[in-house]
């Protein structure tokens, strides 16, 4: 294989897994969900490709001959953030999750903070990022003070206006806050700028950027690199990997920018990964419980499927999966702990192979592996015989 794709549908979840309840997720199904609550969706690339069939609940008619092979993937990590799942995507499972902070910082944290900013912040609570704008907002505009959240990600989200706190600003407080959490493991600084005069009108901004903690192992992107291939990040993966792995990271506007972003790369490689995100679903739709923004997202997605195909050639491939569900019908503003889709397209193999289900994300890195003759991480077990023409194909 020359190149690959790899496409990321940020929190576009396929079912809930056996053990959501540990994190109270039972029942979640964002693709279901989303199909129930906006049946006048139309997803027919998707559709054609085999979505329908891997999504067990039946809301979308499956395909008699699918264009692509397709299954579902289950997180073997212990968590459901994003870090979590693209690293496992990339190779790494982590038994250990994450910490989270559902009562807020310890002191010591916030203690450092204070100290080494200089600034004492509001909040240190869990909360959504627009609930909180409009109980604390108008106070961080009388007072200066920074605003700290968090969710039931790893995450330590720091919100602050434009005028108060200009974003290079910002960025600069959260590198100093990554530097502190470091040794907590913390999984994201996260920079919120927001705008607006008042409780009625905040609202953020695209400035938003994401400080990482860097993957605690070499990923499969390292040993891609290593053995001198481009590997191209799209959107918010030059964050997620906290630049490594990397030959070229190029930020993402929004969906729009970041399939535009898919193409520009994808043309100008000759061997090697474009492995993008695009965040919108989650960041925009599935936290702010929108099935219906979530449900045309997806659609304009759909409508953009040709474009890429049309361009590849017999040792290209395409690949698309999610990193976790975020079922924009379920209680509260997180994650949910879901399966994943997994469609696999090129026009020199196998086509409507039902993959089965996968026992972890990893499974594209140990194919991804092997697809450009590296050992990788060495977690998750390859598909790529049964994507391979004249091969028994069949499911897992
Ligand atoms: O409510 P907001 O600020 O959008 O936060 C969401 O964004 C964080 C990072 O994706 C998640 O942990 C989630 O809680
Ligand atoms: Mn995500
Ligand atoms: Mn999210």
């Amino acid at each position: 294989m020359n190149r690959v794709v790899l496409v990321t549908l940020d929190g576009l979840g396929v079912g809930a897994l056996p053990d959501a309840d540990r994190y109270g997720d039972a029942g979640a199904d964002t693709l279901g969900h989303l199909l129930s609550a906006c049946p006048q969706i139309r997803l027919p690339n998707l559709q054609r490709m085999g979505l329908g069939n891997l999504h067990p609940a039946g809301k979308l008619a499956p395909c008699p001959q699918p264009q692509a092979c397709f299954g579902r993937m289950a997180e073997r990590s212990a968590g459901k953030d994003t870090t979590t799942g693209h690293w496992e995507l990339a190779g790494l499972i982590q038994n250990r999750p994450l910490p989270t902070f559902p009562h807020g910082f310890p002191p010591e944290i916030i203690a450092a903070f204070r100290r080494e900013t200089g600034l004492v912040p509001l909040g240190n609570v869990a909360a959504s990022g627009t609930e909180i704008l409009v109980r604390l907002g108008e106070e961080h505009l009388r007072s200066g003070r920074p605003i700290v959240y968090t969710s039931v990600d790893s995450v330590f989200q720091i919100a602050a206006h434009e005028d108060v706190i200009p974003p290079e600003r910002l960025y600069e407080i959260c590198r100093i806050a990554r530097r502190i959490l470091d040794p907590y493991r913390v999984g994201r600084v996260i920079a919120r700028p927001f705008v607006g005069e008042s409780a009625d009108n905040f609202r953020r901004t695209s400035r938003r950027h994401d400080f990482s903690l860097p993957p605690l192992a070499p990923t499969l992107l390292d040993h891609l690199v290593d053995q001198g291939l481009d590997v191209v990040g799209v959107g918010k993966i030059g964050d997620i990997f906290s630049g490594r792995g990397l030959t070229i990271s190029l930020a993402s506007r929004d969906n729009r920018d970041g399939m535009e972003k898919i193409l520009d790369a994808f043309s100008s490689m000759r061997q090697g990964l474009v492995f993008a995100n695009l965040v919108d679903f989650d960041m925009l739709y599935g936290h702010r419980r929108d099935p219906v923004g979530f449900a045309r997202a997806l659609e304009e997605f759909d409508g953009w499927l040709p474009r890429i195909k049309a361009v590849m050639g017999e040792r290209d491939l395409l690949m698309l999966t999610a990193d976790h569900g975020c079922d924009p019908t379920a209680p509260g503003s997180d994650h949910t702990r879901e399966y994943v889709p997994l469609l696999v397209w090129s026009p020199s193999m196998a086509s409507g192979r039902d993959l089965g289900e996968r026992a972890s994300f990893a499974d594209v890195a140990a194919t991804l592996g092997e697809i450009f003759g590296c050992q990788g991480p060495g977690a998750g077990a390859s598909f790529l015989r049964q994507l391979a023409l004249g091969s028994q194909g069949g499911s897992n």
